[in-house]
């Protein structure tokens, strides 16, 4: 894991002053790297009967594509407002700043299935948790989460539902 560490890239006060922004670009990059990475992340759900991968647009399309290849599931976008052909469902959640939405296509998941949720990041948790609503309201199963990086800090953790496991790479 500490080689994966090294490969995230800390970049202070971006996008906005005081933040401290953990970017996965050269952890991309490193085909070995992001192999280990899927590995890594692949690993406590490999008999747990995953049928769909949910990923977070936007960095969280790219770890949860290659998981579900990996995990033979498929992949379901939740994406940013307006950007999926309708009809779709919506759920609105607060960012440190402001709010945002995402979205699911009312057809993207079939009642009961069991959907496992990925993102690159778990920060305040209001996008994981705006996920999980997604998912609930499409009658779906959801059976946990995976992010490459929890920010210990934010206390993301404290919004997720406690009964189902939350899994995280690499903690700062
Ligand atoms: O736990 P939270 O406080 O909700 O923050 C985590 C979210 O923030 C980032 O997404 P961002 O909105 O920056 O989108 P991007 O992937 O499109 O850059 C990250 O990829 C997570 O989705
Ligand atoms: N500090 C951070 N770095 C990268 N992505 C983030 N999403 C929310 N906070 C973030």
């Amino acid at each position: 894991m500490q080689e994966l560490a090294a490969l995230i890239r800390a970049v202070p006060d971006f996008p906005t002053p005081g933040v401290l922004f953990r970017d996965v670009a050269p952890l991309l990059a490193d085909a070995a790297a992001f192999a280990r990475c899927i590995d890594a992340l692949a690993e406590p759900w490999r008999a747990s009967g995953v049928q769909a991968i949910c990923g977070i647009e936007a960095r969280g399309f790219i770890f949860g594509a290659a998981l579900a290849q990996e995990l033979h599931a498929g992949f379901v976008p939740l994406r940013k407002p307006n950007k999926l052909p309708p009809p779709v469902v919506a759920v609105d959640y607060q960012l440190e700043y402001g709010s945002d939405r995402l979205e699911a296509q009312n057809e993207a998941l079939k009642p009961g299935e069991r959907v496992l949720l990925v993102d690159d990041v778990l920060a305040t948790g209001g996008t994981l948790a705006a996920a999980a609503s997604l998912v609930d309201r499409l009658h779906a199963e959801l059976i946990g989460a995976s992010v490459v990086i929890e920010l210990v800090a934010a206390r993301g953790r404290t919004r997720w539902q406690g009964s189902k496991p939350l899994h995280s790479l690499l903690r700062y």
